[in-house]
């Protein structure tokens, strides 16, 4: 028997990883994921926007727009970046990669710059008109961090979490695994 054809590419696999963390994101209007691989494709770190541990959601606001700065979420969210880069389980991430949903910003930037990371693959660059994001590109040309966009080639990966109950391997009718003595 061949092998499957439609198994995920190792990109594919590292941005969905950064997109699924990132629905766990509580911001209403950006979600975003990042995931660190290293030299081997190992993932060592994942994180998505979101409050710093213990700033509570009651009390810090999830918009944007107001007059007061302090009532305005860019006070205070971490990005997915600096949180990838924080809950990393390694000490060492010289020459990794970070995928990430959004061209990063100035600050995350640093960061990444500063970690030894030395790849960026990013989906949308959409904020590539401000200055934090010219910024970004400033500081990696300088230290030759790369920066490659992803194209996915498939709009959606859906995950299934019933498919493992069928029986997928014999190319079975969409057979319950309780069923499958009656196949064999
Ligand atoms: N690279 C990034 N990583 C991130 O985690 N973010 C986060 C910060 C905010 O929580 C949200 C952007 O909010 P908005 O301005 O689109 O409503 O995405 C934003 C960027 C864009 O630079
Ligand atoms: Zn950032």
């Amino acid at each position: 028997m061949n092998c499957r054809e439609d198994y995920l590419e190792w990109d594919e696999y590292f941005m969905a990883t950064a997109f699924l963390a990132a629905k766990r994101s509580k911001d209403p209007s950006t979600q975003v994921g990042a995931c660190i691989v290293n030299e081997d494709r190992v993932i060592i770190g994942v994180g998505y926007n979101g409050m710093p541990k213990g700033c509570e959601d009651g009390e810090f606001p999830w918009g944007k727009h107001s007059d007061d700065s302090l009532k305005n979420k860019y006070m205070y969210v971490c990005h997915a970046e600096l949180n990838a880069v924080l809950n990393k389980n390694t000490a060492n991430i010289k020459n990794c990669k970070i995928y990430v949903a959004l061209f990063p910003c100035n600050e995350c930037a640093k960061v990444i710059i500063q970690s030894g990371i030395k790849e960026v693959i990013y989906l949308s660059d959409k904020h590539a008109h401000k200055k934090t994001t010219v910024a970004s590109k400033k500081m990696f040309d300088a230290v030759g961090v790369r920066y490659r966009q992803f194209v996915p080639k498939h709009s959606k990966i859906v995950i299934d979490f019933n498919q493992i109950n069928w029986d997928n391997m014999n190319q079975l009718p969409d057979t319950p695994i309780k069923n499958r003595k009656d196949f064999e």
